[in-house]
């Protein structure tokens, strides 16, 4: 059954007196694949690092207005439980350099205090690994540095840390585009089954990617959330005319 896992209302972000996500009322479903798309600069980033609380470790950014996780005020948390709910990948495949494969999957814990013992560490780091679709590429070197790793592996890898958290949002910010197709393909076939245990928030400026992966779509434009829609819907019939200017490559 569909239920509502996050939601805004009347949420705005900013960086000092820049106002770059305006009044979004938003609610995403839960297991759901949502695609964040916009043209540049019109605050898509912005919007996912609020989820998580992440804008406001930059300074002078600040926000205003509600987010919900079920029912508790995303903002009223304590933003490590917040990004312990709500992971995030980013655009670059971003292993810890100096830790082995291993130890990457289980970096969050030792980040948060948390230690595990051993049968349920190694238990843990299989069970992500192969929830991230990377185990049987990697279960004979679990030891080996994880920038070893290709570039689609390492991103996998990524995906293995944040799922090893337990999440139950996942926040991607272009995680393929810094890959190649081959590895791309890779992490959006993941998608699909990723999303049977988590909810997936996709920022990308792939119209394709969209269209291939997410439930549905929200268009960001200047800030404001035009469009949220099932993605088919928005892709072939979409309401407003700005979101039809950008998924005919009027701008882009
Ligand atoms: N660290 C920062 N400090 C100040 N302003 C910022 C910062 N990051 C982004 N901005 C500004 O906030 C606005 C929204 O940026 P954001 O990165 O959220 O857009 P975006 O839609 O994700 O863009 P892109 O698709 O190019 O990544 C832009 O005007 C940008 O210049």
């Amino acid at each position: 059954m569909e239920d509502t896992i996050v939601r805004t209302q009347n949420f705005n972000a900013y960086f000092g007196t820049n106002h770059v996500v305006k009044n979004v009322n938003i609610e995403i479903p839960r297991n759901n694949t949502i695609a964040v798309m916009g043209p540049s600069g019109c605050g898509k980033t912005t919007f996912l690092r609020c989820i998580n609380r992440m804008h406001e470790l930059i300074a002078g950014a600040h926000v205003d207005g509600n987010m919900w996780l079920h029912q508790e005020d995303v903002y009223d948390m304590h933003p490590i439980f917040v990004r312990l709910k709500i992971g995030m990948v980013f655009q670059r495949p971003n292993p810890f350099p100096n830790l082995s494969i291993y130890d990457n999957v289980i970096a969050g814990y030792k980040l948060v205090g948390m230690k595990l013992p051993k049968p349920q560490r190694d238990q843990k780091v299989e069970e992500s690994l192969t929830k991230a679709a990377l185990w049987n590429e990697v279960k004979d070197s679990l030891h080996k540095k994880g920038t070893f790793l290709s570039g689609g592996q390492q991103q996998r890898l990524c995906i293995a840390r944040a799922i090893a958290m337990e999440p139950e949002v996942m926040l991607f910010d272009e995680p393929t585009s810094a890959l190649d197709p081959i590895s791309t393909a890779s992490i959006e076939e993941l998608f699909h089954d990723l999303k049977k245990s988590f909810t997936l928030i996709i920022v990308t400026h792939n119209m394709q990617q969209a269209a291939r992966v997410s439930d549905r779509t929200a268009f960001f434009y200047m800030g404001e959330l035009v469009e949220f829609d099932d993605t088919k819907q928005m892709f072939t019939n979409p309401k407003d005319i700005r979101t039809q200017n950008y998924i005919t490559g009027r701008f882009s």
